[in-house]
């Protein structure tokens, strides 16, 4: 069921969050870090952020702005490099997509900017 107004803006969300998708190959960004395999997780990262939280709430029409996607799209990143230490896989992944990641957005600004 189409249940999801399909606005401009919502359109975007889901074109720059599947680019950002697209740069988490291992999909380890993808849902939500389960307390089953990291028990301990929720006792470091009190705001838990994924991808598939993002996609939920686009459908939900719960971004005002890009710079409330960003600020979800950037605690991802800061939940994974806070959990794990920096010689691990996950960190570095984090970094990496940070990187990737923030080239993406940077030019998803200009093109908002120049279309307006
Ligand atoms: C099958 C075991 O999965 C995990 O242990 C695991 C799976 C996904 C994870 C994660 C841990 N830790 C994180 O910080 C974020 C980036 N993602």
């Amino acid at each position: 069921v189409l249940e999801v107004q399909l606005t401009p803006f919502n359109i975007l969300l889901r074109a720059v969050l599947d680019q950002l998708q697209e740069k988490d190959q291992a999909k380890i960004f993808a849902q939500p870090v389960s307390i089953i395999e990291v028990p301990d997780y929720f006792d470091h990262i009190k705001n838990p952020m994924d991808f598939s939280t993002m996609r939920k709430r686009i459908d939900a029409h719960g971004y005002k702005s890009l710079e409330e996607f960003e600020a979800d799209f950037n605690q991802i990143i800061f939940n994974c490099m806070k959990y794990n230490a920096k010689d691990t896989f996950f960190h570095k992944a984090g970094l990496r997509l940070q990187d990737q990641g923030g080239a993406i957005l940077r030019k998803t600004r200009r093109d908002a900017e120049r279309i307006g």
